[in-house]
């Protein structure tokens, strides 16, 4: 567990850890290209490596070194084991796309707990609509996830897009072995589109061409991928916590490795502390932040970044004034009810929060109070609860800390080098 104090200030310098969402596009895609692909800055986390042994057991050759990932690809083997993909439900969502075009058999794709709980059903249905049986052996539309190898067929798929954007990823990644065009005809309004960005802009790099169209996305039939070289950029996602922490405490921190031109949604973590008050500084790839400051409670749409939930959850406890956070129905989906476990946790440190079907209402009360906190193994809770620690007054005591090595492995040695007051028990 992790031993949280009251942190005068922070400074340092850090790089923000690599993009756990790129990372996963990126070895896929290798593993689905015939020849060699290198992937420079990859993420080292548990949520990535999933996808690692998920490809490896499709039949990819995959050499793990620190600073790049060596990746033979082939089209997808017939696994001897089932896929166990941890808790990485971006691994689960695009592997069972994927998995359908193994030559024969069947793929089975579970995971831990959570994973087992997550949405799948609107990507089943949509596989079978491609003549694809896959199915959830519970019947209940969950993991473990059963799919038989088989031809695409069709050209058009209908799928919702307010569940799950990985759902679409999946099938943007997939149907490009399709014989033909395939129209993905969205029958419900798109969240996390962000996120589809960045599969096209990785798919882009791999020589898979899709369109945007007036009711969804066109994915071109019959294309291969091509192996590549590319380079992870940062995690913005990841990089909330450090912004957070910078515009609350007495600090002078230096994040590198941000792309400003980044297609991550959450990038948007910059817009949202500037427009609550703080003068954050964007030069080229580095965010500057010269804190404290006085925040102000504002109205966010989390439509487009779920992931951003529990920081600026966070960030509204110490803001003057309410903060609304709405459109986030998506946000109790995630590795647990996010909603709710943030309205429950930070509650305990006295936060006044009132949760709502698709969000939060969060009163500023400036001061928190320590306090023991339930993670639920949700990393982001970890790092966003371990920021409102350290601005608490007295000791909070955060559970299941293992949690960060899966998108964040080293957040903790990041927050005490700026000079964070934490201790691991
Ligand atoms: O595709 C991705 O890399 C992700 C998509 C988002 O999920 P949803 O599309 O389910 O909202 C996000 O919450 C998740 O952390 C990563
Ligand atoms: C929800 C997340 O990831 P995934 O959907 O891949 O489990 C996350 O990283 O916050």
């Amino acid at each position: 567990m992790l031993i949280v104090r009251k942190t005068e200030r922070i400074e340092g310098v850090v790089n923000a850890p690599p993009s756990k969402s790129y990372t996963h596009r990126a070895v896929i895609g290798a593993s689905l290209a015939e020849g060699t692909s290198r992937i420079k800055n990859p993420l080292n986390g548990d949520d990535c490596l999933s996808s690692v042994h998920g490809c490896r057991m499709l039949g990819a050759e995959i050499e793990l070194n620190e600073e790049e990932w060596v990746v033979n690809g082939t089209s997808p083997q017939t696994p001897d084991n089932i896929i166990d993909i941890g808790n990485s439900g971006t691994t689960l969502r695009i592997l069972t796309g994927v998995s359908s075009q193994i030559p024969k058999g069947y793929a089975i794709l579970t995971g831990d707990d959570s994973i087992r709980k997550r949405p799948m059903q609107p990507l089943l249905d949509a596989l079978k609509q491609l003549d694809i049986e896959a199915f959830s052996s519970k019947e209940n539309g969950t993991a473990p996830i059963i799919v038989k190898g088989g031809k695409l067929k069709g050209d058009v798929v209908k799928i919702r897009g307010d569940i799950s954007s990985q759902f679409i990823t999946s099938l943007m990644m997939t149907l490009p072995f399709n014989e033909n065009d395939t129209e993905i005809f969205l029958t419900s309004p798109l969240k996390s589109k962000p996120y589809l960005e960045i599969t096209m802009d990785v798919l882009g790099k791999f020589g898979i061409k899709i369109d945007e169209t007036e009711k969804g996305f066109l994915v071109y039939g019959n294309q291969k991928y091509k192996a590549i070289d590319y380079t992870v950029e940062g995690d913005y996602s990841s990089a909330s916590y450090l912004v957070a922490a910078g515009v609350l405490f007495n600090s002078d921190i230096t994040i590198n490795n941000l792309f400003k031109d980044s297609k991550q949604g959450d990038k948007a973590i910059i817009k949202i502390v500037k427009e609550m008050g703080a003068d954050v500084k964007v030069k080229d790839d580095k965010v500057i932040i010269k804190g404290e400051y006085n925040l102000e409670g504002i109205d966010i749409d989390v439509k487009d970044i779920p992931d951003l939930v529990p920081t600026i959850s966070v960030l509204a406890c110490f803001a003057e004034g309410k903060t609304t956070i709405y459109n986030g129905e998506h946000v109790r989906l995630k590795e647990c009810d996010r909603l709710s476990a943030c309205a429950k946790e930070l509650s305990k440190m006295g936060a006044k929060i009132t949760e709502k079907p698709d969000g939060l209402i969060i009163e500023g009360v400036k001061k928190l109070k320590g306090a023991k906190l339930n993670t639920y193994h949700d990393h982001r809770l970890v790092m966003a609860f371990t920021i409102a620690g350290m601005k608490a007054e007295g000791e909070t005591v955060i559970e299941g800390e293992d949690a960060v090595k899966i998108s964040f492995p080293n957040f903790v040695d990041v927050m005490k080098s700026l000079g964070a007051n934490i201790g691991v028990k």
